[in-house]
């Protein structure tokens, strides 16, 4: 059997072009920063991993880089291990939320568990390959053969406000109903999705409302999903709930806080409510789950600490009743083949996954991933299944090295502020 210990780690910060995607904390940034993670097995594996690449996952991907080698990349215990023991800078986590609020709670475990998620989906890639095992086949083998996305709708501009060229694409804007139902035929007709998500929390509730029911109307019957941020309060988030119940597959993250949203729940008439907000860390599900503030919980592996937590955190939402779906930040080709992965492990997997993927212009890969009426193909290959473009990383590690710093950290209010120099966070509730 070929050396499984980890000889040489690899870690490249990149910058990634973004599109003008609107949300409640402002809009995101002509670039955003994603970090590519490699490890190179002494039998000559090389696995690939992915995560945040803001400054201080950064910091702590090096830490953790430097302790790595001499470990094999089959001991996943002894990472979290390893990633536990990770000496942490208390100003980097000594505010209450993330990226203002939409990551959720920021806590030192949950910094260090999204660093190490990237860690460990290079190991399952390098022991995958090694042994000629998909990376499904190592988390317990798949039970589906594709994996349903959902279409992530935003309200968005035509161009960055700095008109940042890299930035571009030829979506145009979207800023009412028939902008948002233009934007879904688009997302149906080049990639078959069958259930669509709007990013809301940017306009007053009644205008999203209206862009929900225009698209009730244009794909009637199909699973829809409407998503503030938490920007309301409890009864905005009632009024919202009465209009558009017969519409929505679920309503996610209407309010902010576990309490809030037990309230909401409970006077929803059934409606259910999806978090990736309230409950991103397992120390939060007790209190959630127990509330009945959350029907349906938004897993991803880079909150969580990877896939096999990820699986963990479905088996447990099992044990509650709860179900599961999967929350997507701005990401590229390998993170979507790895939430494929562990998508396809997971029962009872009920509601197609969130994916910024379509959005992204730029990719590490060789290959894009296709959709293919909506899901994904769940890859067969060793490892992911997937091969990074080395002159492609280089160009966006490039980018990176060039940034003067002001893209290096995702803050969406910061890059509102180069259209609207007034431009506050939104204090919540914000209608
Ligand atoms: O479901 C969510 O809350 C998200 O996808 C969070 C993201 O940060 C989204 O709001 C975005 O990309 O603007
Ligand atoms: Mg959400």
């Amino acid at each position: 059997m070929k050396d499984l210990t980890v000889a040489e780690v690899r870690l490249t910060p990149i910058l990634v072009a973004d599109p003008p995607l609107l949300n409640t904390q402002g809009v995101h940034q002509p670039y955003t920063p994603r970090l590519i993670v490699e490890v190179v097995t002494a039998g000559g594996a090389t696995g690939v991993g992915e995560t945040y690449g803001d400054t201080k996952y950064l910091e702590l991907a090096r830490s953790f880089a430097r302790r790595l080698p001499g470990h094999p990349v089959s001991d996943l215990n002894g990472l979290l291990a390893l990633a536990g023991a990770l000496p942490l800078d208390g100003h980097r986590t000594d505010g209450s939320v993330d990226v203002g609020g939409l990551r959720g709670v920021q806590t030192a475990d949950k910094l260090r568990l999204s660093v190490v998620s990237g860690f460990e989906v290079a190991c399952l890639d390098a022991l995958g390959r090694t042994l000629g095992m998909p990376v499904h086949a190592l988390l317990g083998g798949k039970v589906r053969d594709r994996v349903e996305y959902s279409a992530y709708l935003f309200y968005r501009w035509a161009a960055h406000p700095g008109g940042e060229a890299a930035g571009s694409d030829d979506w145009g804007a979207a800023l009412d109903p028939g902008g948002i139902v233009a934007q879904a035929r688009r997302f149906a007709a080049d990639h078959g999705f069958g259930s669509f998500k709007l990013k809301g929390g940017v306009f007053p509730p009644e205008e999203e409302v209206a862009a929900v029911r225009a698209l009730a109307e244009a794909f009637p019957g199909r699973p829809l999903r409407l998503d503030p941020n938490g920007a309301w309060s409890v009864e905005t988030s009632l009024k919202v709930a009465d209009e558009l119940r017969d519409v929505l597959e679920y309503l996610e993250d209407p309010t902010t806080g576990t309490p809030a949203m037990a309230e909401v729940a409970a006077r929803a008439g059934g409606l259910p409510l999806a978090t990736n907000m309230c409950v991103t860390t397992f120390p939060e599900i007790a209190e959630a789950f127990t509330a009945g503030a959350v029907q349906v919980l938004l897993s991803d592996h880079h909150y969580w600490g990877g896939l096999r937590n990820t699986q963990q955190l479905a088996a447990v939402c099992r044990a509650f009743g709860v179900g599961v779906s999967m929350h997507s930040n701005t990401h590229l080709g390998v993170s979507l083949a790895a939430m494929t992965h562990v998508a396809a492990t997971v029962p009872g997997l009920e509601h197609a996954c969130d994916t910024h993927y379509p959005w992204q212009t730029e990719d590490v890969l060789t290959e894009r991933i296709a959709f293919l009426d909506g899901a994904v193909t769940v890859p067969d290959a060793p490892g992911l299944g997937v091969t990074l473009d080395r002159d492609r990383l280089d160009a966006l590690h490039r980018r990176w090295l060039a940034d003067d710093g002001s893209m290096r950290d995702r803050d969406d209010a910061a890059a509102m502020r180069r259209a609207d120099p007034r431009w506050e966070t939104p204090s919540v509730p914000r209608w």
